[in-house]
């Protein structure tokens, strides 16, 4: 080996030994607490500049000082940061998203914090701990890999690590003490974190946000690993470390050479785009927090005063006014973040990238250097960039299509750091590139006068795509994607066009703010920006514009008038304490205050982690006869697993063509007749059950179970609408065309066959019922019918045409509309807003379509103004079930309809149903509610253990399966 490419493999193991120093610390605090460290690179910073403080400015010994900054400091902060900030989190819930809003926080806490205190100039001076001789350095991430590992293998400690991170209540319920664990955890992270910055520092500028950067950039390295395996994370931290090193001998010509050059020196980013672009991800739960993108409602006269506050700079003179430039332009840059995170729900850490790219294309349009464009005034290289910048929306855009939570964070965060470093970092950018202003606009004051308008263009914009139907849409994907897909939303379309609207507004943005300070300087939009802004605009209600217009005037403000960090410093506690207030800010405020009434009875009605619970269906009442638990052996009827006569549907009683919706509601009501239409019944009677309501009750399950109630239920709901609606009216012919025709699906989860070989058809104007054991595929089912899962094989046809590979808004479209086990509604929504999607993005567009579901489903009235959130189980399932309807669906697959409703709501639900499929709909129902099936369905299915086994009238197949 040459000397030369001795000692640059000798170089490369050193900074490889930092990253998997940095790998070991990610590793461990991920699987002690499961979260990943966002603020791990900024802990480094803070210890790197403690020891030099010890040393460099109190005149201490260099290993007291590296002893107690190491064996003290470090783990202090890491346990610091587990008692008052994670573990508050994990109690309430470990909502992973939360966790990594709170991480971010603390990242830009800890950045802002030694900005105060130790300035934002770059050291020089920082101790030298080792010596640069990197075996020494190679030696200490040994062992610790080493012993760490043996620990989490072969000692209590690490099996109890293991099953905390794998179920932290299941753990604490088998008497582990999961806080001592994430603790441990916590500690040991801020160790490495620590060790890595106090070696790394007297090597690389020591500043508040270079450091941090430099070693998050490396987190690759543990995403590479899968946040789990330790040797190959220092395998792959010494394998780039070492390759980067030897890169830097290479000096490619051409015109690419630079580029590849920089790639070559910045191995560890190509290595955390590939980890984040191209791998497996990891953590991809959760998508943001409810409480990161509340609702919130905008304070009385709030918008009059931020109009007067924006004016107020007119009468500024100097570098006031100097300074105030900065506030429209960052506004607009946030207001990107207000499209794509706070209404789209997507996080995006890269958005400083984008308003960097809109400040340098402006630059280089302006000073006529952009590849084949000529030079162009100011203004329209502006608007030009723009352009030019919102579809490399996409670049955060697409992988937002399949990512969600700490996936997608890492993705938008390693672009970010790409663009930074490959694009702001070339020579073309750091040139001294100069950018003037518009002609006429030169000064302070009337620049500031045009950024006013732009800004109020950009606010015009930014509300059209909040309200109306993209409005509504992209809420209802934030809210709950799988739900919005359910209705129609077509989920990635949408994510993209969030995107690519977002990288515009903040290159308006971006190239404002670089004609502010008349010049492109790539520190300012450097991805530790990138994360300052995202936080600043989740704690300051990301779904508000007004929130982002205060964030920018904050962020600005407090850094002009105080010092530097002030702003990030206060951002970050905000970010650290978002979990403990549902709402934001504001909403903390309000609910303190209404603390402090003394008879207030407002419920808090934002969506938060109670809120979510009470999402959750509570459990049907037990006195109503359910599917046993375990599988019971049933007699396979004539077609079992089969569609088509004998085992696929069983005629309903003929002469029921006059049956219809409005029917129904007259059955739900008081039993007058019915009025001449829907619209009309469904407005005074509906399947609320109302005060004083007449509705019928199912009886109580005699000996026998459901065959001996079941027809008692049917003839009182007969009996109460003059004998009209129920099964006789809601018949269907056999002649019925199918609908709905399943062959042959096989579905799988990794190994385990969930479907095997099931097949049914469900004919038009028939409730088709599937009944069976817990685990026997029947959601499995519905999945693959409306397309959240793709099955191995088989076949799923809609009025004869094959839709099995269809995603499942397209299948909406075509008809089939479904409801969820889970509740699947827009909790920020409300009960109108959450009925309108369906109906905009159903199969027929139907404005009416809303007020009659409403009405159908006795949501009409006060109640159709509310938010979903906070309305209880039984309200929401009709919400859930009036959205599916308003779409005019052809088939209504319902997952468990009946769950968390009580007897009276089951009884008029019942109704409804029967109803609707006598005007026509095809209904497929999973329901444990033997009672209900009885009496709703045409032809009840039995699955066991991803099979049908059995198939036919209600009456015979529920005395096989017995009570
Ligand atoms: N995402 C998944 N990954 C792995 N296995 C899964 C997954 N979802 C479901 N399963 C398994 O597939 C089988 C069928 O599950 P499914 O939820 O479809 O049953 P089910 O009949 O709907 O049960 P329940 O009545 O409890 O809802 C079960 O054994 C379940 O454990």
């Amino acid at each position: 080996m040459s000397s030369l490419t001795y000692d640059l493999t000798l170089a490369g193991l050193s900074v490889g030994s930092a990253a998997a120093l940095t790998g070991i610390g990610l590793i461990v605090t991920y699987r002690a607490t499961g979260v990943l460290n966002f603020a791990h690179g900024a802990i480094a910073m803070v210890c790197a500049y403690a020891l030099r403080q010890c040393v460099v400015e109190w005149g201490w010994p260099l290993w007291p000082a590296a002893a107690l900054t190491l064996v003290f400091l470090a783990p202090a902060i890491g346990v610091a940061l587990e008692r008052f900030v994670f573990r508050p989190l994990a109690v309430l819930g470990g909502d992973p998203a939360q966790t990594l809003v709170a991480s971010i926080g603390v990242f830009v806490l800890l950045v802002g914090g030694a900005a105060l205190l130790w300035g934002q100039g770059a050291r020089d001076d920082a101790p030298e701990l080792v010596s640069a001789d990197p075996w020494g350095q190679l030696a200490v991430v040994l062992v610790l890999a080493a012993g760490v590992g043996a620990v989490i293998r072969w000692t209590r400690f690490g099996r109890e690590l293991r099953a905390v991170v794998d179920d932290r209540r299941l753990a604490v319920l088998g008497g582990i003490d999961a806080d001592r664990v994430a603790a441990a955890g916590w500690a040991f992270g801020a160790f490495t974190a620590g060790l890595t910055g106090v070696l790394l520092a007297p090597y690389v500028r020591l500043d508040p946000y270079g450091l941090p950067l430099l070693v998050m950039e490396v987190v690759a390295v543990a995403v590479a690993a899968r946040m789990r395996s330790l040797p190959v994370a220092v395998l792959v931290a010494l394998g780039v470390g070492v390759a980067q090193s030897q890169l830097t001998r290479l000096h490619p010509a051409g015109w690419g050479g630079p580029l590849l050059q920089t790639a070559g020196a910045n191995l560890f980013v190509v290595a955390l785009l590939v980890a984040a672009l191209a791998l497996p991800r990891v953590g991809t739960r959760d998508a943001l927090p409810r409480t990161a993108t509340a609702r919130v409602p905008t304070p009385p006269g709030a918008w009059i005063v931020a109009v007067v506050l924006f004016l107020l700079p007119l009468g500024f003179a100097g570098s006031d006014l100097h300074t105030s430039v900065q506030v429209p332009a960052l506004g607009v840059v946030l207001l990107s973040l207000v499209v794509v995170t706070g209404r789209g729900g997507q996080i995006s850490l890269g958005q400083a990238a984008y308003a960097g790219l809109g400040a340098l294309f402006t630059a280089l349009l302006a000073a006529g250097r952009f590849p084949g464009l000529p030079r162009l005034p100011e203004l329209a290289a502006l608007a030009v960039s723009v352009v030019l910048v919102a579809p490399l929306g996409l670049l955060t855009g697409w992988p937002a299509i399949s990512r969600r939570g700490l996936a997608l964070a890492l993705a938008t965060f390693a672009v970010g750091v790409g663009v930074s470093r490959f694009v702001f970092a070339q020579p073309y950018a750091t040139s001294d590139l100069g950018l003037g202003r518009p002609a006429g606009f030169d000064g302070d004051r009337a620049y500031y006068v045009l950024e006013l308008v732009l800004l109020f263009a950009a606010l015009l914009a930014t509300r059209a795509l909040r309200s109306g139907r993209t409005g509504r849409a992209l809420a209802a994907m934030r809210d709950h994607e799988a739900g919005a897909s359910a209705a129609g939303v077509p989920v990635p379309s949408l994510k993209l066009q969030a995107f690519v609207a977002g990288a515009a507004l903040a290159a308006l943005g971006g190239g404002m703010l670089g004609m502010g300070l008349r010049a492109f300087d790539p520190g300012a939009y450097d991805p530790v920006r990138g994360l300052l802004w995202f936080a600043a605009v989740v704690v300051l209600g990301a779904d508000s514009t007004l929130g982002a217009l205060a964030a920018a005037a904050l962020l600005v403000g407090l850094d002009a008038g105080a010092r530097g960090g002030v702003a990030a410093a206060l951002i970050g506690v905000l970010a650290v304490l978002i979990g403990r207030f549902p709402g934001g800010p504001y909403e903390a405020w309000r609910t303190a205050t209404q603390r402090l009434r003394p008879h207030h009875t407002t419920q808090l009605t934002q969506p938060g982690t109670a809120v979510r619970a009470r999402l959750r269906p509570a459990p049907t009442p037990t006195s109503r006869s359910r599917m046993p638990l375990a599988p019971t052996p049933t007699t396979p009827g004539p077609g079992a697993g089969q569609g088509g006569p004998g085992g696929g549907h069983t005629a309903r009683a003929e002469g029921d063509a006059g049956a219809s919706v409005a029917d129904a509601a007259s059955v739900a009501g008081d039993g007058t007749a019915p009025a001449a239409g829907a619209d009309a019944a469904g407005a005074t009677k509906s399947l609320a059950a109302r005060p004083g309501e007449r509705v019928a009750a199912p009886q109580p399950a005699a000996p026998g179970g459901a065959r001996t109630a079941s027809p008692q239920g049917r003839s009182t709901v007969g009996s109460v609408g003059g004998g009209g609606v129920g099964r006789s009216l809601a018949g269907v012919r056999r002649s019925a065309p199918v609908v709905l025709a399943v062959r042959g699906l096989q579905a799988r989860y990794g190994g385990f066959t969930a479907l095997d070989g099931v097949g049914l058809d469900v004919h038009r104007g028939q409730v088709a019922a599937v009944i069976g054991p817990n685990g026997a595929g029947k959601s499995t089912l519905f999945d693959c019918l409306a397309g959240t899962l793709r099955p191995a094989r088989g076949q799923v046809l809609l009025a004869d045409r094959d839709i099995t590979r269809l995603p499942a808004h397209t299948r909406t479209r075509l008809g089939i509309a479904r409801t969820f086990q889970q509740l699947a509604v827009f909790p920020s929504l409300t009960v109108a807003e959450n009925v309108r999607v369906g109906a905009e993005q159903g199969r027929v567009a139907d404005p009416g379509a809303v007020d009659r579901a409403l009405r159908l489903f006795g949501l009409d009235g006060p109640l159709r103004t509310l938010p979903a959130a906070g309305l209880p189980t039984g309200t929401l399932r009709r919400v859930e079930l009036a959205r599916a309807l308003a779409g005019s669906p052809r088939v209504l697959l319902l997952d468990e309809p009946a769950a968390g409703l009580d007897s009276a709501e089951v009884a008029a639900m019942a109704r409804v149903l029967k109803a609707l499929a006598a005007d026509g709909t095809a209904l497929l129902v999973v329901e444990h509610d033997l009672d209900l099936v009885a009496d709703l369905a045409d032809v009840v299915h039995v699955m066991t253990a991803g099979r049908i086994v059995a198939s036919g009238p209600p009456d015979r197949v529920l005395d096989e399966v017995g009570p």
